[in-house]
């Protein structure tokens, strides 16, 4: 369509006036700061905060955990990392001796109050000396065994409090327990130590651009939205493909499953924003409240029900991998088909499919239209024409593209499909979308929780998995299925869905 895209210069000036809104100064204490997250994404999107003059110049950020190192080896280590992983690294390094003096290395064992009060103690000196002040956010970033015991020992500590004069926000990591059980006494327990105002749950998914634009697409455009129901709507795709396999994650993963680890909070993410009724303001509240109401509304598949509404594999070598139990039963792909029962939504199947080690990266929203109520043009009995289909594509090729029918030219009356299709790299320029955890570290040291989850939205969705999970630890399990590495997942999830005389769409 020979669209002219804005030049990039543009559209990362375009990028940083929508975010300019400096915080306030502000100390980021990052627990688990010797670990992988902290490497591979909060350094380097701190990092590219900085670079794009997003963070305030008076910046704090300690790094604690048990390593013995000192803040010149801290440096050190994440310096290597961001050559290695940081999108800009080339242009930006030079910035990065600056940056770097922000960082500083606290050595502590998460359960000593000791090492509290002498973390305490370096806060309020970088307070005093940098002039930075005592507004505080604290990251936990360590496995979750570990939060229960960070957040009393900050409460212990005193550090938790705030006051008129300066904010202690808490960033939580994913997973947010590992059932319900776990998630309420988790929940009741950060509550003991901070205000539910104070708490900042994350899911990386909903600081993905593409996944906020689907609700300027939904609510800043008319002519979608009145198409959007059962009225119109045949099914719903999510899929969250991947290529990569466990890594070196086993300990975690697998006691975990993919169930906890993708579709307890990013799928069902995903399933609220498809879902929900238009918010009345973009703020926490609006958009939190719209979203309970959906996972409220979503019908829970009973342990009994699971061989019915959901498929349950594991790709072929995963027992072979190191660290993973012998014989497991661990899943690393899964199907789950959910109905949410309201007006909006009554009857129509929303299709969820996550897998590991399959032979692409993607994550898309699919709205499969209904066909046409009657159709005029002669075909061949028993045949249709192909419905439309509006894809959401959120990664890799992050845009939209809506499929129709036309007609072919010349004699006759043949159509084919065509497609209209948005591409951000065409629109805005390449490398323009940040990363996940640039706009929520952002939105959190801004107090801004609307992209973060709130507790009854983590419990609400283990309400819906939690069950899943029992049948498929029961005798109604359907049979485990297994794929082979890099391809589109087993054949039972494409039987399962022929079963509904659909198909997937072809993205995977
Ligand atoms: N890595 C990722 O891509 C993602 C991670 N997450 C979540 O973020 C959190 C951190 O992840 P990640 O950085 O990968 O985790 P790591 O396994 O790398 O652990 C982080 C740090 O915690 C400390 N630690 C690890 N195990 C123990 C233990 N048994 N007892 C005490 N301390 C321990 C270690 O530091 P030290 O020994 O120095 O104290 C380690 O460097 C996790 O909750 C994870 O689920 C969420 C999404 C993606
Ligand atoms: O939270 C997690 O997400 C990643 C996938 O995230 P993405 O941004 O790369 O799509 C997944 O690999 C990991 O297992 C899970 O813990």
């Amino acid at each position: 369509m020979g669209k002219k895209p804005i030049a990039s210069v543009d559209a990362c000036k375009l990028n940083k006036d929508v975010l300019r809104k400096i915080p306030n100064p502000a100390t980021i204490v990052i627990f688990g700061a010797s670990g992988d997250l902290t490497e591979r994404k909060l350094i380097p999107s701190l990092f590219r905060l900085d670079c794009d003059g997003l963070l305030p110049e008076k910046l704090a950020v300690v790094g604690v955990a048990r390593t013995e190192m000192d803040s010149e080896g801290f440096r050190k280590k994440l310096a290597e990392s961001i050559e290695i992983y940081s999108r800009h690294s080339k242009d930006r390094i030079c910035k990065w001796s600056k940056f770097e003096k922000k960082l500083i290395y606290h050595r502590a064992d998460y359960d000593n109050l000791e090492d509290y009060k002498t973390l305490n103690r370096l806060l309020v000196d970088l307070g005093k000396k940098q002039d930075i002040g005592a507004n505080c956010l604290f990251y936990l970033s360590t496995p979750p065994i570990l939060y229960p015991v960070i957040v009393s020992k900050l409460g212990e500590a005193g550090m938790a409090q705030q006051s008129d004069e300066y904010w202690r926000r808490i960033i939580i990591e994913k997973p947010f327990g590992r059932d319900l059980a776990s998630a309420i006494d988790l929940n009741n327990h950060v509550h003991q130590v901070f205000d539910e105002s104070q708490v900042y749950r994350i899911d990386h998914y909903l600081g993905k651009e593409t996944v906020q634009n689907l609700l300027v697409f939904r609510f800043g455009n008319a002519i979608f939205e009145p198409l959007w129901s059962r009225n119109y709507i045949d099914h719903v795709q999510i899929t969250v493909s991947e290529e990569v396999g466990l890594g070196n994650r086993a300990g975690y993963y697998d006691t975990a499953g993919i169930l906890r680890d993708m579709f307890q909070n990013h799928l069902l993410q995903l399933l609220t924003l498809t879902a929900m009724e238009p918010p009345a303001g973009f703020n926490a509240t609006s958009l939190r409240d719209e979203k309970v109401k959906v996972l409220k509304a979503v019908r829970p598949i009973k342990p009994e029900e699971v061989a019915k509404y959901t498929v349950r594999a594991q790709y072929r070598t995963y027992r072979d991998e190191k660290g993973v139990v012998r014989g497991t039963e661990t899943a690393t792909f899964a199907v789950l088909k959910l109905f949410i029962d309201n007006w909006r939504w009554r009857n129509v199947p929303f299709y969820l499919r996550s897998g590991k080690a399959l032979n692409s990266k993607v994550t898309e929203i699919s709205i499969q239209f209904r066909h046409v109520p009657h159709l005029m043009f002669p075909l061949p009995p028993e045949e249709q024409l192909p419905p439309n289909k509006l894809v959401l594509c959120l990664q890799p090729n992050e845009g939209m593209r809506l499929g129709f029918e036309t007609k072919l030219p010349g004699a006759g009356m043949k159509t084919r499909t065509v497609s209209m299709d948005f591409l951000y790299e065409q629109d805005f320029g390449e490398n323009i979308l940040p990363d996940a955890y640039e706009r929520l570290i952002l939105d959190a040291l801004q107090g801004d929780a609307s992209l973060f989850t709130r507790s009854d939205e983590i419990e609400l969705a283990w309400k819906i998995i939690d069950p899943i999970i029992q049948g498929w630890e029961s005798e109604y399990a359907p049979p485990l299925a297994f794929y082979e590495l890099g391809t589109c997942g087993p054949s039972k999830a494409d039987e399962f869905i022929k079963a509904d005389d659909r198909k997937w769409n072809p993205c995977i």
